[in-house]
């Protein structure tokens, strides 16, 4: 098994033997230390603009589970913020750990959560998603903190698929799902130019970190844990702690846009 993963033998401390960049200059996820971020008046409120109609699939990729959107038209979109002109959404993730003390990728003053939702959008200046993907401007990401607390009953369609994609490789629908019940009450975020947090680790996302966690309950955590890294045939085992550690800040400032 040759593939990167979060093993010791593949795992974030030796992706670096493939795909150098690892050591680059502008890597994620980073550690967010809330004193040095500065608020810049200029950056404007996040506007998601998203259609259900356009979520199509989820799928156990092997390193986390993916719900999948058609992105062929401007039906679902990130626009204002701190970008310019229009991503789309292609899809969204999360990261969690094998405990609920761990298992964010993005960390607040060395603060972990135990879970870190990703949605992937792709700035529509190139002509798709891969053509974005390693352009320093190609993509944007909003990453939302899951904290423990009650039961969120927004998750509920997601838990209730999972039983559907146990293993790597396995997919089934997802259709009218809109993932702005998934968003924070406040879209206040914190932001700065970062890169894929898997390989191949191109250096083209702009972060928007929402500073508002959404609740996630220990029980439901469990049923993310119950996912598996392996195919069916394999030895199963199971997806956790599918997280890179924060990566250095280097020459890059973290703005926000909140006082
Ligand atoms: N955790 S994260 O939000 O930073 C993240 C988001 C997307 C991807 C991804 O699409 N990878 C496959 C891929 C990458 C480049 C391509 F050109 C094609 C597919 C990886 C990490
Ligand atoms: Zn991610």
């Amino acid at each position: 098994s040759h593939g990167w993963g979060y093993a010791d033998h593949n795992g974030p401390q030796k992706w670096c033997e493939t795909f150098p960049i690892a050591n680059g200059p502008r890597q994620s996820p980073i550690d967010i230390q809330t004193t040095g971020a500065s608020y810049d008046a200029k950056l404007k409120p996040l506007k998601l603009t998203y259609d259900p109609a356009t979520s199509l699939d989820i799928l156990n990729n092997g390193h986390s589970f993916q719900v999948t959107f058609a992105d062929d038209d401007d039906s679902s979109i990130l626009t204002e913020g701190p970008i310019s002109g229009t991503y789309r959404l292609k899809q969204f993730h999360f990261h969690w750990g094998a405990s609920d003390d761990k298992g964010s990728e993005h960390t607040v003053d060395e603060k972990c959560y135990p879970a870190e939702l990703h949605l992937v959008h792709w700035n529509t200046k190139y002509p798709s998603f891969g053509d974005a993907a390693d352009k320093p401007d190609g993509l944007a990401v909003v990453g939302v903190f899951l904290q423990i607390g009650e039961d969120n009953p927004k998750l509920q369609k997601i838990l209730d698929a999972m039983d559907a994609i146990k293993s790597k490789g396995k997919q089934t629908s997802f259709t009218n799902f809109d993932p702005t019940c998934l968003l924070p009450k406040s879209l206040e975020y914190w932001s700065y130019p970062g890169s894929l947090t898997t390989p191949p680790l191109h250096e083209s996302v702009t972060w928007i970190v929402c500073k508002q966690p959404i609740s996630v309950s220990s029980a439901q955590m469990k049923r993310f844990r119950s996912l598996l890294f392996t195919e069916e045939k394999e030895a199963a085992c199971c997806m956790v702690n599918n997280y890179r550690p924060p990566q250095p800040l280097k020459d890059r400032k973290v703005c926000a846009s909140f006082k």
